[in-house]
């Protein structure tokens, strides 16, 4: 078997197009364009690159963006008191905190002072909690990314055994959360799991979102799993080991061009609905 491919730039591609029609009717509609404040501390390199990525794509949608850099020796509650006035900021829709921030800070504490109504990035307790109790709310954008692509590929979830491997709380957690919404039976991976293989080939869907290279090796896949590949690894590797798990897996996102693009494009949207919620 050859697996078909999921094709996240795609699917991104058509989500993107459709909030930047919301976009533009809310722009008509209230004399000011969505927008999305992004907030990044310090110089990680690719934390650069990705807001980099945020703000070009929101400006091609219509979305305005208000980036916010602070320095790399910025104190926890100097990062809570910028976060707390754009939540009072009636001009921003949205708040994005780029992960990670520098070890000094309490990034929870950051988080938290993200209003709910602007976690466009759903990654407040709130977030959490709403997402738990499958009530309406912002998704983490990689999670919410990775349902939609299951929904455009029409894989059936209910009575289906899902294995997550890894337990962030912006990624593994959140996912597995959701596909328990949808009727999977969950099991979470991670770095304790002392039988990672055996686990990974009961399942019909693996998520990998542990960002170690190649972790999930193609031979331990059932046949006919659908693989997302959730690893952002350098040098554009995922976290299975896509060569051989292609010969498996019935349905594989790739890296790149699987779940990443649906990060930004989920982000995107749920910004348009913030702005929405406000009119
Ligand atoms: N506050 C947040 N921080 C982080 C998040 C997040 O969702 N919220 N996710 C990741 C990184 N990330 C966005 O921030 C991200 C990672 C990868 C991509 C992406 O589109 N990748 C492309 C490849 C891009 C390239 O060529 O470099 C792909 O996979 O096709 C987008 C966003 C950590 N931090």
């Amino acid at each position: 078997m050859t697996a078909g491919t999921i094709d996240g730039t795609a699917v991104s591609r058509k989500l993107l197009a459709e909030t930047a029609e919301r976009a533009a009717a809310f722009t008509e509609k209230a004399g000011r364009a969505p927008c999305l404040a992004t907030v990044l501390v310090g110089h990680d390199p690719a934390s650069e690159t990705y807001v980099k990525m945020k703000r070009n794509r929101s400006r091609k949608n219509g979305i305005t963006s208000r980036a916010v850099e602070l320095p790399e020796t910025t104190t926890t509650d100097e990062l809570v008191a910028v976060i707390t006035e754009l939540s009072n900021d009636p001009e921003v829709d949205g708040i994005l905190l780029q992960h990670p921030v520098p070890a000094q800070i309490d990034e929870r504490a950051a988080f938290e002072a993200i209003a709910p109504g602007k976690d466009v990035d759903g990654v407040t307790m709130y977030s959490f909690a709403a997402m738990a109790f499958d009530l309406p709310g912002f998704h983490s954008c990689t999670p919410g990314g990775i349902m939609r692509l299951l929904d455009a590929y029409d894989v059936e979830l209910s009575g289906k055994h899902a294995v997550v491997v890894g337990r962030s709380p912006i990624l593994g957690k959140p996912v597995g959360m959701l596909l328990l919404n949808r009727h999977a039976t969950v099991t979470y991976c991670h770095s304790r799991t002392t039988d990672l293989a055996d686990q990974v080939g009961r399942a019909d869907v693996v998520v990998a979102a542990v960002g170690k290279p190649e972790l999930i090796k193609g031979e331990w896949l059932k046949p006919g799993a659908v693989v997302i590949d959730a690893g952002y690894n350098p040098g554009n590797v995922g976290d299975v080991e896509q060569s051989v798990a292609a010969e498996r897996a019935s349905l594989i996102t790739p890296v790149p061009g699987g779940v990443g693009p649906m990060t930004i494009a989920v982000l995107l949207e749920q910004t348009v609905s913030a702005a929405e919620a406000t009119i």
